[in-house]
């Protein structure tokens, strides 16, 4: 009784606030070891607060409660026999996170690393992504924790044969449709393709998207990614009246998304000074040959320390945070979660840095953000600044639906009209919920009320 006068008695606002918290401690209760996930939930729900008080409904459909609880978790196991004839067995992973606005959506990430809090993380920010982009794309993401690095083309191809064997059940053109993450390319997606094909006897385009080009995939999308975070560090860009023209750059990571940052951040004229792989950073203070980094990761396959021999004057540094204590004006994490701590996010923000934009999914810790935020540095979140690369995916997928191709330039232009969008609609939606100037706000906020209300139309399901 005392409860519930105590209830009546709070006000909207505490009541929206009292309701995140015990969906929260739910979550927290059910998955306790989920730290990425329990991040990423936590992060969301921080901005939903307004939505709440403005909009009860959400509250009464219980769509917290439902959003932040996949639809479908399909857990598997992968056999592979090695090179010398030794039987290997990986775990793989598809979450199907939220299919409210349309078909699965969202990559593969093969790394030692993944485990259920990863592609639970990585899937619940996929929802909220692909409601930024606009196009009909639910969220889903997945993976194994097999290590692609010193294995053998035949190993891969073994293991991506394998996987797909299973994951083959689970997807379709209109029910779920992976693609590329961490460790998986378009050599990865050749060989899932070719076996999904095999196993259904019929050739699908559209079931997976970072294809080759000769067999459906779309041009435009190895690029996507990188040149899509580009065109919205634009926007936050022009928004202070400054441009990229002579900016200083850091970039981490040297895979997909870092390499066509690279590439279009230097041909709008900044200056890229430093890139990262797993093992450590390079540093050429005359900006970085992009060419020859294409040529170390995608031909060579080599560490980025061997940059060096290509260009002697540049330094290399073992360790990958030694990277965010370099002077730049603009930084963008495009390697990894959790990649800026606090102290590196001290470091950037002692040395000048204006603007954070994140490539990679959450690679900023929740306390870095606290400190880019309360200095007011510019901050991109990741769902908003890197969703250039699904956005293409599902250009990939309608082109494959028509049964044709558009150009270079027709892709690239629908991408950059696209991010121009997202930022715009994180821009309004923050201002409309009275956190203007928040870009994270913004992001979930938009991204949150498309879903739920395709949701509340489609009852509780
Ligand atoms: N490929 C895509 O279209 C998209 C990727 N992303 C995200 O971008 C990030 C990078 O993905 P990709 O470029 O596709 O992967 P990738 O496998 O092509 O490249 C990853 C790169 O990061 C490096 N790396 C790994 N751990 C590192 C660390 N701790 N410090 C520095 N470098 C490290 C690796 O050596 C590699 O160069 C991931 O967070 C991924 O989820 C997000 C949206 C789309
Ligand atoms: O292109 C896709 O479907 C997936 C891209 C992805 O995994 C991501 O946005 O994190």
């Amino acid at each position: 009784m005392m409860d519930l006068i105590k209830k009546n008695s709070l006000t909207d606002e505490q009541k929206a606030k009292e309701y995140l918290k015990n969906v929260y401690a739910t979550i927290k209760h059910r998955d306790p070891h989920e730290q990425e996930f329990l991040q990423s939930v936590k992060e969301i729900f921080e901005s939903l607060t307004p939505v709440f008080v403005k909009h009860p409904t959400y509250m009464e459909n219980g769509i917290l409660e439902r959003i932040a609880e996949p639809e479908r978790i399909i857990t598997f196991r992968v056999p592979w026999v090695d090179d010398y004839g030794k039987v290997q067995v990986n775990r793989g992973y598809r979450v199907q996170f939220n299919s409210a606005i349309g078909p699965y959506k969202g990559g593969l990430r093969f790394h030692p690393s993944v485990n259920a809090s990863i592609v639970k993380f990585l899937g619940l920010q996929q929802i909220f992504k692909n409601s930024l982009t606009g196009q009909p794309i639910g969220g889903g993401k997945g993976g194994a924790d097999f290590d692609p690095k010193g294995k053998t083309d035949a190993e891969i191809r073994r293991f991506c044969q394998s996987f797909m064997t299973e994951l083959s059940k689970h997807i379709g053109p209109d029910i779920d449709i992976p693609a590329g993450d961490i460790g998986v390319g378009a050599k990865e997606i050749g060989y899932m393709f070719g076996q999904y094909k095999r196993l259904q006897g019929r050739f699908e385009a559209g079931v997976l998207t970072g294809k080759g080009l000769g067999y459906g995939g779309s041009i435009g999308r190895k690029e996507a990614t990188g040149y899509g975070t580009i065109y919205f560090v634009q926007e936050m860009l022009k928004d202070q009246d400054m441009s990229l023209e002579n900016c200083t750059v850091v970039v981490s990571g040297s895979g997909n998304v870092s390499i066509y940052a690279i590439e279009k951040a230097i041909s709008l004229g900044a200056k890229v000074v430093a890139c990262s792989d797993s093992c450590g950073y390079i540093y050429d203070e005359n900006g970085i040959n992009v060419e020859t980094v294409k040529q170390i990761k995608e031909v060579n396959n080599d560490r980025i320390s061997s940059y060096l021999q290509f260009h002697p004057e540049a330094k290399y540094f073992d360790g990958c945070s030694g990277i965010w204590s370099i002077p730049c004006d603009v930084a963008l994490p495009c390697a990894t979660q959790n990649e800026i701590d606090q102290d590196s996010a001290n470091q950037l923000l002692d040395n000048g840095v204006k603007i954070v934009a994140e490539g990679a999914n959450m690679p900023s810790t929740a306390e870095a953000i606290r400190v880019f935020q309360s200095n007011n540095v510019l901050f991109g979140p990741a769902k908003a600044v890197n969703a250039g690369g699904v956005a293409v995916s599902s250009l990939e997928m309608a082109q494959n639906s028509m049964r044709m191709a558009w150009s270079f330039e027709e892709v690239d232009q629908k991408l950059h009209e696209i991010m121009k969008n997202i930022y715009n609609n994180c821009v309004t939606a923050a201002k409309d919920y009275g956190q203007e100037g928040n870009l994270i706000a913004g992001a979930n906020i938009s991204g949150f009320i498309k879903v739920a209300d395709a949701m509340i139309d489609q009852g509780i399901i």
